[in-house]
């Protein structure tokens, strides 16, 4: 059986805070590859300049290319939007019945997850990998101790895709936050320019 873990966003545009905790994840946990899951419309977040999937999806594959732990996946593309998490886990179970599936989640999210649908669901059947974030709030009291949710140290990297596009759009340069194959295909498309 491999192990999965399972990395969920819109990844618009993917950057080196995505790309260390997804190495981080599957070097120094029992998952045997992360994939990521590219998102066509996340639940709580408006549609604010947001990349067609089908490049959101590209800009991964780029920026992974080299990791061959690390995978991309379009699972989400051609289901209902909004797209709930859970209705995602059913379908990846059924098309790959011998692997398990984990989440990756940061702390800031495990702090809304009792908002996710159907999250009692969610922990019955698969575990989550939680990673530091800086951020408000407080864990909700029923995730404390959980047996179902791992801490894991991963390094901070507070990187947000709302600043590279606004900083990108003013003619900054980010090339630094962004890995260099999805810089590349970026900046040849002309993506985010404004
Ligand atoms: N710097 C970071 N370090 C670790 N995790 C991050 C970082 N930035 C975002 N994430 C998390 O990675 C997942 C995918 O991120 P996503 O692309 O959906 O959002 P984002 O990078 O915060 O983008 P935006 O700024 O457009 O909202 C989310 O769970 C998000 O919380
Ligand atoms: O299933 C849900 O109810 C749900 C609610 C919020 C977020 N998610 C998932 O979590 C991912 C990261 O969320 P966000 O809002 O931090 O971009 C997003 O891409 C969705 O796949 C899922």
């Amino acid at each position: 059986m491999k192990r999965i873990g399972l990395y969920f966003g819109t990844f618009n545009p993917i950057h080196i805070g995505h790309l260390a905790i997804a190495n981080h994840m599957v070097e120094f946990t029992d998952l045997d590859e992360v994939w990521f899951v590219v998102t066509p419309r996340s639940p709580f977040k408006q549609k604010k300049s947001l990349l067609a999937d089908n490049h959101r999806y590209q800009l991964v594959y780029e920026a992974i290319k080299d990791y061959p732990k690390l995978l991309v996946s379009d699972i989400e593309f051609k289901l209902k939007q909004p797209n709930y998490t859970v209705d995602t886990l059913i379908h990846l179970l059924e098309k790959y019945p011998g692997h398990s599936f984990s989440l990756l989640m940061g702390e800031d999210n495990l702090k809304g997850f009792h908002k996710w649908k159907n999250y009692e669901v969610i922990l019955e059947h698969h575990e989550v990998y939680m990673y530091p974030r800086i951020s408000e709030g407080a864990i909700a009291h029923r995730f404390e101790g959980h047996p179902k949710i791992h801490q894991v140290n991963a390094p901070i990297m507070e990187i947000s895709a709302t600043f590279i596009r606004k900083h990108h759009a003013l003619g900054k340069n980010i090339r630094p936050l962004i890995p260099t194959g999805a810089w590349e295909y970026m900046d040849e498309m002309n993506f985010y320019r404004n």
